[in-house]
């Protein structure tokens, strides 16, 4: 099957600045992907050129086997290619004195397949405010507006930029598992995202970009190196102290530990570099 997203020597300059320079990217069809990279990285603009928002000064895009370029065209090619993708902004998600079901029953007709409006509402968990006026909403709850507005379509491809900004910990758990529901479902998942956990708990596979460039990708789990990476062991001493040591065997090191304590280890823990250690080491 060809990738849903295939991206070769992606470049963009703003006035003579580089913003994007020489990305290359492929994402495969039903995949979770991220995108992660500090402030100013070129995330966004290169997420706008895949939306078809942004025009790319160089380079070869497809996306669901369409140049993008053709949604700046805004002809009908243009919005077939849109009708199969859907985007979901930092911070829409307020249309004044429209209620919730208002402004997602109007965005249910730019669709010809939309899913009927009260099931998306309940699915981003904005039952209870389906009757609220847009502007009375909290900052999670315009946001999971947003998310509303962006799969109503029934995309087959969906962006989801900074999607959680701004959630308590129970709406961020309560979206991933409607991302992971719309994943299973066979949607195509692209979002940036600046929570390091958010890419583990989501992504199959992510992309680091720092200065325009893509410096790293791949499973969260082995970014990096990290499935490889000793671990560190620590555990409680009789002194009432804390030992650390790093390990490449960390199984051996424990069970000589159990020996020498005679069974439980005081405080005892195992980790490995977190996806955020190796990160931060990354763009350091
Ligand atoms: N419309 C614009 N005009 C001029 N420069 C821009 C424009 N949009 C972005 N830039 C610049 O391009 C670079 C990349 O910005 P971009 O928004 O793509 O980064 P980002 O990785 O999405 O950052 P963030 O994590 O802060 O959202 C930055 O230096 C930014 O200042």
């Amino acid at each position: 099957m060809s990738d849903a997203i295939s991206v070769r020597g992606l470049r963009k300059a703003y006035g003579g600045t580089d913003a994007v320079s020489g990305v290359d990217l492929d994402v495969r069809p039903g995949e979770v992907f991220a995108l992660l990279g500090p402030n100013g990285a070129g995330k966004t603009t290169t997420v706008e050129i895949l939306e078809g928002y942004r025009r790319r000064d160089a380079g070869e895009v497809r996306v669901l086997g369409v140049d993008p370029a053709v949604g700046l065209s805004g002809g009908p090619a243009a919005r077939a290619w849109r009708a199969r993708i859907g985007v979901v902004l930092q911070g829409t998600g307020e249309f004044d004195e429209l209620t919730v079901g208002e402004v997602v029953a109007h965005f249910a007709r730019f669709y010809p397949g939309a899913e009927p409006a009260a099931a998306v509402i309940d699915r981003v968990g904005l039952g209870a405010k389906a009757r609220a006026r847009t502007h009375t909403l909290s900052g999670g709850q315009k946001r999971r507006l947003d998310v509303a507005l962006g799969i109503i379509g029934r995309p087959e491809l969906l962006f989801l930029d900074e999607p959680t900004t701004g959630f308590d910990p129970e709406a961020r758990r309560d979206f991933w598992t409607l991302i992971r529901d719309l994943a299973a479902a066979g949607t195509t998942i692209v979002l940036t995202t600046h929570y390091l956990e958010e890419a583990e708990a989501l992504a199959d596979r992510v992309a680091v970009i720092a200065a325009g460039r893509v410096i790293a990708a791949g499973r969260p789990a082995e970014l990096g190196g990290r499935a490889d990476a000793a671990a560190t062991v620590s555990w409680r001493t009789p002194g009432g102290g804390v030992e650390r040591a790093e390990s490449a065997t960390p199984t051996a090191l424990v069970a000589e530990l159990a020996s020498r304590y005679g069974g439980e280890v005081p405080g005892l823990t195992v980790t490995r570099p977190t996806l955020e250690d190796v990160y931060l080491r990354m763009i350091a």
